[in-house]
């Protein structure tokens, strides 16, 4: 049921090892497709379903800091790092709400994420706290596995409208800049002897061969 319009509020959550230049163009993508007031970007501290990264949670928080900097509706948001154990974003989700009472919030995934989103702990009750945004993928289709297509049933929306106007539960999918980028691919490649530059914010890209994070330290560009 739609009621009042409320200010809108994104969480951008990942493990950013490290940040790159997509995640920042699709996360400015959807606040000005959404007119967001404000997005958090979410660095997770123990991935629920992935290896550790590679760097510590320390250095995945300062790239952040840097690549957030002069857009002032990013916000860096550490409250994962501060909670021990799998960053499950139902969680992260539920403290968000305890915080901004007055706001609804949307999570942001990647097309990849999306697909995975069976898989996640308590999945269902995410819609339960937010929207959930899905921002496409050119790397990754969307295949949408049978229990996505049966809970997908009645949620999805175009209309950005309904998610400042409803409290939570929509599923909008949005076109975004496509930029292949990875930071699987900015590892692989910094580990080969090769530069980041241009893949990530110039002063993410300083900061990496400063602290010789991924093998770049010798790279002299
Ligand atoms: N190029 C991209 N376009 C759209 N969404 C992206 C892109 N890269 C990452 N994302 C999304 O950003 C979120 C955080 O992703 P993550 O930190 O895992 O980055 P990644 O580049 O996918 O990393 P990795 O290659 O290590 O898995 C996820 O929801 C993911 O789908
Ligand atoms: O809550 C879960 O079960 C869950 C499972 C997988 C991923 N996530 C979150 O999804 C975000 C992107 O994860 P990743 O592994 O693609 O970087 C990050 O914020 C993770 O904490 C969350």
């Amino acid at each position: 049921m739609s009621g009042t319009p409320r200010p809108l509020r994104g969480m951008f959550g990942g493990t950013f090892d490290p940040v790159h230049n997509a995640h920042l163009r699709v996360a400015l993508d959807i606040v000005e497709a959404g007119a967001l007031e404000q997005l958090h970007l979410v660095p997770c501290h123990v991935p629920p379903h992935r290896g550790d990264p590679e760097v510590t949670a320390a250095q995945r928080l300062a790239m952040l800091e840097l690549a957030a900097r002069g857009e002032p509706r990013f916000r860096l948001d550490d409250r994962e790092l501060r909670r021990d154990g799998p960053s499950y974003s139902v969680d992260t989700l539920r403290t968000l709400r305890e915080d901004y009472p007055g706001d609804h919030l949307c999570l942001l995934l990647g097309s990849d994420s999306f697909v995975s989103l069976p898989r996640w702990d308590r999945w269902q009750e995410l819609a339960v706290h937010a929207h959930i945004v899905v921002m496409r993928r050119p790397d990754h289709p969307l295949e949408l596995p049978p229990p996505l297509t049966d809970w997908l049933q009645g949620r999805e929306t175009a209309d950005w409208a309904a998610l400042r106007g409803e409290p939570a539960g929509r599923v909008l999918f949005q076109d975004v800049t496509p930029m292949a980028v990875s930071a699987t691919d900015i590892r692989a490649r910094l580990a080969d002897g090769r530069s980041g530059r241009y893949l990530l914010p110039d002063a993410v890209w300083d900061y990496i061969r400063d602290n010789n994070l991924y093998g770049a330290g010798g790279y002299a560009g």
